[in-house]
């Protein structure tokens, strides 16, 4: 037999939806998967809490560890998938195992990543081994080898991602039927969509672990959660979903890392997106990805973010690259070289903004919120006020003109103080991308 067609021996740690995608991927396409990779992927081991769960996959072949660090040490391991989730714990152990005795590594953990992808890609280049984690950002769209490989040629200015299907899947819902957010969120756990703790989903830490990995591939950063400013999506209204539709735009929840003068500006938020914009168009788990760059201009990447077959097709095709002996720094540069981010404060932000207030409604109002405005040198844009609003008073919503996040503040400052407005004004973003 040549040195290549050599099965690749591969043991995976965690059987649940992504899991047990990968297992009915390598039974499914053996022959497929052999003729890509020049050798016949072959599951040898498997790993999970419950032993005795009917998972709905033939695992009666495979050897079973109760302690999936322990598939690392196996001879008859080459290659270890981690799909237990979490950015410490029995993932990282398996994770550095698995590095350490130099053999490769695959996950979909974007929260391991985030965390320890510099730890792990410095241990992997070190051993000659592979760290690939393509699930890891935006499930099967192939993002990672996008910024990786085919935009290597480019100096990459942006980078805007619908990257929680969790989220996007509530927003669309609670758009498209009116639904209640925690009443679509349960859907989204049922579909497999949601994080085991949804609260990562909702709050945008699932989003800001994935921008984090993608500002590193893009900027040549080192993975940095601590200088990421995140906003979730608990606080959008329905009625913001409204105004915002009536404005020209739709809310969206982005992970956004660009480079600006100072650095590299990675936060995440619910933004308003114009109508018109492609990332508007995403709708349900679905996952995008838009990328600005100096030589090939604007690149946008779509497809399902999340679930079984999705997330586990970025797993093999990683998997595929390990079989092909794709090489390579994990981050596109060699791990010693990766940058400290520097942190970028949020007041700096530049851009055009959303307000909403709640407001009595009696004359002097108006002059009252404009005259706030101007003090802080904010231009509005537009303005609506419309009849009763829940709870008493009227609505009164605006977009401003380009300005910075200091001066927003300030801004909201004034409204909260005045005596007209009744609850605490709502912000959001306007992305123009
Ligand atoms: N679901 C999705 O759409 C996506 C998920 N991901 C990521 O993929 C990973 C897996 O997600 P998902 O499949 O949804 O998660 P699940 O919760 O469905 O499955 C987790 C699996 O890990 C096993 N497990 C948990 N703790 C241990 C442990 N200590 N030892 C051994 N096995 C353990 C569980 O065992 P048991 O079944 O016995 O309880 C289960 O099989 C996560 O990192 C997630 O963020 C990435 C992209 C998309
Ligand atoms: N919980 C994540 C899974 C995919 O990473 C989501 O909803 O997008």
């Amino acid at each position: 037999m040549k040195e290549k067609d050599k099965p690749i021996k591969i043991g995976v740690a965690g059987l649940g939806t992504v899991g047990v995608g990968v297992v009915k991927i390598l039974a499914a396409h053996g022959d497929l998967l052999a003729a890509r990779g020049g050798a016949r992927l072959e599951l040898v081991a498997v790993s999970a809490r419950d032993r005795n769960r009917d998972r709905g996959v033939d695992l009666s072949a495979l050897a079973w560890c109760d302690n999936p660090v322990d598939l690392a040490a196996r001879d008859d391991v080459d290659v270890v998938v981690e799909l237990i989730g979490g950015s410490d714990g029995p993932a990282l152990a398996l994770a550095r195992e698995t590095l350490k005795r130099g053999k490769s590594f695959v996950t979909a953990n974007k929260a391991l990543i985030a965390h320890h992808g510099k730890e792990l890609a410095t241990l992997a280049e070190e051993k000659g081994a592979s760290l690939r984690f393509e699930a890891a950002v935006a499930g099967g769209i192939p993002i990672i080898k996008s910024l990786r490989e085919g935009l290597a040629a480019n100096a990459i200015t942006g980078v805007h991602g619908i990257l929680n299907g969790t989220c996007n899947y509530i927003l669309t819902r609670m758009e498209r039927e009116g639904l209640p957010f925690g009443e679509v969120l349960a859907d989204a756990q049922r579909i497999g969509y949601a994080e085991a703790d949804p609260s990562f989903d909702i709050d945008g830490i699932d989003t800001a672990h994935k921008t984090a990995i993608l500002a590193s591939l893009a900027f040549g950063t080192e993975p940095d959660m601590g200088n990421l400013a995140i906003e979730g999506i608990r606080t959008i209204a329905p009625v913001d979903i409204d105004y915002a539709a009536e404005l020209g735009f739709r809310i969206k929840l982005l992970g956004v890392a660009r480079q600006m003068e100072a650095g590299v500006e990675t936060r995440v938020y619910p933004a308003l997106v114009p109508l018109a914009a492609p990332l508007a168009q995403v709708m349900g788990g679905t996952n995008a990805v838009v990328v600005h760059a100096d030589f090939v201009g604007r690149t946008v990447y779509e497809g399902a973010g999340a679930g079984e077959g999705p997330t586990a097709s970025a797993v093999v095709a990683d998997l595929v690259d390990v079989a092909r002996g794709c090489g390579g720094p994990t981050f596109g540069i060699p791990a010693g070289s990766l940058k400290t981010a520097k942190a970028i404060p949020a007041d700096a932000h530049e851009g055009t903004y959303y307000i909403r207030l709640r407001v009595e409604d009696r004359p002097g109002v108006m002059a009252d919120i404009t005259a706030a405005l101007g003090r802080e040198g904010v231009s509005i844009q537009s303005l609506l006020q419309r009849g009763q609003a829940a709870g008493g008073g009227v609505y009164v919503v605006l977009t401003t003109h380009k300005t910075n996040e200091a001066a927003i503040k300030a801004t909201l400052k004034r409204f909260t103080g005045l005596d007209c407005v009744l609850e605490s004004p709502t912000m959001l973003r306007i992305e123009e991308v």
